[in-house]
């Protein structure tokens, strides 16, 4: 789980780290105000000589010292990702096999300039046009790139990234690049570590090292000192870049920025190399066929023409010339720009792409795997029931005010006093025009809530029976206890969870006042008590307590022989944007599947809420039932349950799921948000993680992060990456039609003997990079469509240059080469001249290439628009809809304006200038190609299904 470099807790902007000095003693120079490192070894000091070599404190540094080592120190980050290389990354640009093609192709026609008798001009102007190319294609794919990394940093910086730390007694929550040498960090399972740190306090602290040894099992840690060695062996401290993954603990921090040991690895580093997505790779693939093409095709032309008398340098220079015109010159670039247009769009709409692959991969989801609480529902827990000893008991009041009340009756006071004493969550009073705010997990937080309302004080409940132990939650055990001493030497155990995990470690309960041995019959009763709660969407939380003897039981000691106190029904209100959300995706034929802790009951009444489930009877499987599947019984379950819920699973279990689903070729994003979902984020297509709940665990090891947490963003951003594809195949299908316009009287002139060309490059080479380029990026822009949701995903295993891409290239090329060919020819035979009378300088001539580049420019401005959609009519979407096509058509126009009648120009393309009559027949032919394309959708339209991905 290699961390990109700049992630755990580091942004990538500073060019210089903090000093050296403020390294891990024992591993660097020297500590913090402290010896030299020979002197000292803060593994093998125990807590209290760590603190005083690092200038530290139990309760953490005083804000004042704080800002002075931030002054000291600079800000806990590494240096930007591949800065100061640009000039490898701009020569790069140089090496690939287009602009090596390109510069040799260049380098010949210069060449033959040179040898040629007497010089023509026009050869120049060719090698010429052709550097040209070449340096415009390496500027553009620069620029693209800085942007996209660019994009990337600014993405990263927005991605939550912050760290608990001790500051003057009291705990806050701090930007990870604020810390500083000597501060006391609260460390908790989840959490990624942000600086090389010294434990002090561990709790069953384990740690995931990967990113530094790449060794990925969790390695334990504890705060005791231990002897001198290699400092990654250290098993007291935790490192830059890893992640804590079981424990709570507090530990000081060393070193921060490059000097930690991650900063080392990070500054020997070499920049990673660039993957491309798939799509990209089918792009290029067949940039390179039609690349052969253009070779085989030049070749041909020299081989049919070398012999007819022409002289041979002319032949060469013509065939090289033709070669390069149907080079698809900035189609990688113009790709990069649509896929990171895409980026930008999702960030917009919360969903934050950390790889371009993500964006193509949304497009084809066919599965969703959502986790309920925070992702459909709004995380804001409240107890609307508590029931003890048989009693079930309404809490009124809302939100987080103690404003209700709950009847103050001895059992129902003990369950909260019990539940309080058994959470880690924090109310913090209303402050301004806020109300009361819960620090920490919210279930928690509804608790102390409760409690409050039943007139108890946790704070002081905690102060009465201090806590010495603590077992944290986890979703495996579906527990979480801690141990309180309540007497002099006396210790009770509180317990709490999930209500039939609880049930199994009780043996009596609170009943009517009195413990009384929890027989079937009674545990009966609490079972339906439960379900009742669950049934009405409410989750449920049982309460148990027991005495143990010592400070320290193990845990089997402290959850087994337990007593119930009672049960606590929670409401958590779904998120109104998800039901539209959810009919989105139904109409996209992507399935939802809910995968929850929680209860079935509590599950499907909340699936109910948000328009998951819809009939009758959904398939409810839990995690036990799921044990007791093997692969074939999982296969079929998925197959067979069109409305499938998931509960009381563990993060395993997703895992499981996800590949089962993968199996089936299905395309899974999965929305995870603890350190253990970490598997299945990076197993699935699409691993969403959660920005304002998640963990830095799950927020690493996921592709995209959704800022606001809501399954409306997944569903959103799923859209906008159907709508990236589209419009990549939308410009492809533009770009590669008007390569066969290019072609076709080039051919046509060869075979019919004309011993001119038809167009010559350089007009070719203002066609690709001055006219076809703004509107192919306009293209690649098109807003979102309406109906992006309306129709299935697209198959895994579609190919981009699919049978029907490729059947509009052709029909579109088609049109577009007959309507060229037809005004050249015309023009030509018009003139009454024999073709070998024809000179490059003959008027008609001129007029007649000015005809075919002319031709070309404004067919494709029709051709921009017939591209637009695949089977609606375009003037159904509204042929103003997208302004900058029509824009950067109309530029193309001008541009072509310009090379007719500029006499400059004319001279550096041999045109001649158009009458209006000429513009009129080329405006036409335009015309025709889109009546054709409109005559064919209507075709289409009148067929029945629509195939996959196809509905516009
Ligand atoms: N802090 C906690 N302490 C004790 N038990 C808890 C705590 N949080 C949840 N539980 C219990 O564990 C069960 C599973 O919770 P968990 O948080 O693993 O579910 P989840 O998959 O995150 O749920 P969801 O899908 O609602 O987000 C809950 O139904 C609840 O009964």
């Amino acid at each position: 789980m290699k961390p990109e470099p700049g992630r755990s807790g580091t942004a990538t902007v500073r060019e210089d780290g903090p000093p050296n000095d403020a390294e891990l003693p024992g591993t660097g120079p020297s500590p913090v105000g402290g010896p030299e490192p020979s002197a000292l070894s803060v593994p093998a000091l125990t807590a209290p000589e760590v603190f005083a070599a690092l200038n530290g404190s139990p309760r953490g540094l005083s804000a004042a010292e704080a800002s002075a080592r931030q002054t000291r120190y600079g800000p806990n980050e590494l240096p930007g990702v591949g800065r100061g290389h640009v000039w490898r990354r701009l020569a790069a640009q140089f090496t690939d096999l287009f602009a090596v093609v390109l510069l040799v192709s260049s380098l010949i026609t210069f060449l033959a300039y040179t040898l040629e008798e007497p010089r023509d001009p026009a050869t120049l102007q060719l090698a010429l046009a052709i550097l040209g190319v070449v340096l415009l294609n390496a500027g553009i794919g620069f620029a693209q790139e800085y942007s996209a990394e660019r994009t990337a940093e600014s993405l990263q910086a927005m991605v939550p990234h912050t760290c608990r730390v001790l500051r003057d007694g009291e705990p806050q929550e701090l930007p990870a690049r604020e810390l500083v040498p000597g501060d006391l960090v609260l460390l908790e399972a989840g959490d990624a570590v942000s600086a090389d740190c010294r434990l002090v306090e561990a709790h069953d602290v384990a740690v995931n090292n990967a990113a530094l040894t790449g060794e990925s099992d969790a390695v334990a840690r504890v705060a005791d000192p231990v002897p001198d060695g290699p400092a990654l062996e250290a098993r007291n401290c935790v490192f830059m870049g890893t992640d804590v993954v079981a424990g709570t603990g507090r530990a000081v921090v060393c070193a921060i920025g490059t000097a930690t040991e991650f900063g080392r690895i990070f500054r020997l580093t070499a920049e990673a190399p660039r993957q491309q997505t798939p799509l990209q790779r089918q792009v290029a693939a067949m940039a390179r066929r039609v690349a052969g093409v253009a070779l085989a095709t030049g070749a041909l032309l020299f081989a049919i023409r070398a012999p007819g008398g022409q002289p041979f340098v002319d032949t060469f220079v013509f065939s090289l010339g033709v070669m390069v015109a149907l080079v698809p010159e900035g189609l990688p670039a113009t790709l990069s720009v649509s896929l990171a247009i895409g980026v930008r769009r999702m960030a917009r709409k919360h969903a934050l792409v950390k790889q371009l692959l993500a964006v193509e991969a949304l497009g084809s989801t066919s599965v969703v795997c959502t986790d309920k609480t925070g992702t459909l529902t709004q995380a804001e827990m409240t107890v609307v029931q508590l029931w003890a000893g048989g009693v079930a008991h309404a809490v009124s009041g809302v939100g987080y005010g103690p404003v209700g009340e709950v009847a103050d009756a001895g059992a129902v006071r003990e369950l909260l006093r019990t539940a309080a004493l058994c959470s880690n969550a924090r109310l913090v009073p209303p402050a301004g025009r806020e109300g009361w705010r819960v620090l920490g997990d919210t279930t928690e937080g509804a608790l102390l809530v409760a409690a409050g309302k039943a007139g108890l004080d946790p704070a002081e409940e905690e102060a009465r029976t201090p806590r010495v132990a603590e077992y944290p939650f986890d979703s495996d055990r579906k527990l979480m206890s801690t141990v309180h001493r309540d007497g002099d030497d006396t210790y009770v155990a509180c317990v709490k969870g999930a209500p039939l995990e609880l049930l199994a470690r009780c043996d009596a309960v609170e009943w009517e006042g009195a413990r009384a041995p929890l027989t079937d019959a009674l545990r009966d009763r609490v079972v339906a008590a439960a379900d009742g709660m669950a049934a009405e969407g409410l989750r449920v939380l049982a309460v148990a307590r027991r005495q143990v003897a010592g400070a320290h039981p193990a845990l089997g000691d402290v959850e087994s022989g337990l007593t119930l106190l009672g049960l606590t029904g929670m409401y958590d209100p779904p998120r109104p944007e998800v039901r539209d959300a959810v009919d989105a995706c139904r109409r996209a034929g992507i399935r939802i599947v809910m995968v929850t802790g929680d209860h079935p009951l509590t599950a499907e009444a909340v699936a109910r809420r948000v328009g998951i489930v819809r009939g009758p009877a959904p398939s409810v499987a839990t995690g036990a039932q799921l044990d007791a599947l093997d692969d074939a019984g999982l296969d079929a379950l998925l197959a067979d349950s069109a409305e499938l819920l998931l509960c009381r699973v563990s993060p395993e279990h997703k895992m499981r799921v996800v590949t089962a689903f993968q199996r089936r070729g299905e395309v899974v994003a999965v929305t995870g948000d603890g350190a253990n979902d970490a598997p299945a984020l990076k197993h699935a297509d699409i691993g969403v993680a959660m920005g304002a709940s998640g963990t830095d665990v799950a927020r690493e090891a996921a592709v995209m992060v959704l800022l606001d947490d809501s399954f409306a963003s997944i569903s959103t951003a799923v859209g906008l990456g159907r709508s990236v594809y589209r419009n990549i195949r939308k410009f492809l299908i533009y770009l590669f039609s008007h390569n066969i316009a290019e072609l076709a009287p080039i051919l046509a002139a060869t075979f019919a003997g004309f011993p001119l060309v038809p167009i010559t490059a350089v007009q070719v080479l203002a066609i690709d990079l001055g006219s076809d380029v703004l509107p192919a990026l306009a293209l690649g822009a098109e807003p979102m469509e309406r109906d992006v949701m309306d129709s299935p995903p697209r198959p895994r295993r579609e190919r981009l240059f699919s049978a029907s891409v490729m059947g509009r290239i052709l029909f579109l090329g088609g049109i577009q080469a007959i309507g060229v060919c037809a005004v050249f020819f015309w023009h030509i035979h018009a003139s009454g001249i024999p073709y070998a009378d024809f000179t490059k300088t003959d008027p008609v001539y001129r007029e007649a290439i000015t005809m075919v580049q002319a031709g070309i420019v404004v067919s494709q401005f029709f051709n921009a628009l017939a591209v637009r959609t695949d089977r609606q009519s375009v003037f159904r979407v509204g042929l103003l809809s997208n302004p900058w096509l029509l824009a950067a058509g109309g530029f193309g126009i001008g541009l072509m304006a310009a090379i007719s009648y500029a006499p400059p120009l004319q001279a550096v393309f041999d045109t001649a200038p158009l009458a209006p009559a000429d513009w009129a027949v080329l405006t036409g032919f335009g015309a025709l190609l889109l009546a054709a394309e409109e005559l064919r959708k209507w075709v289409l339209r009148r067929r029945v299904a629509a195939p996959k991905g196809e509905t516009r």
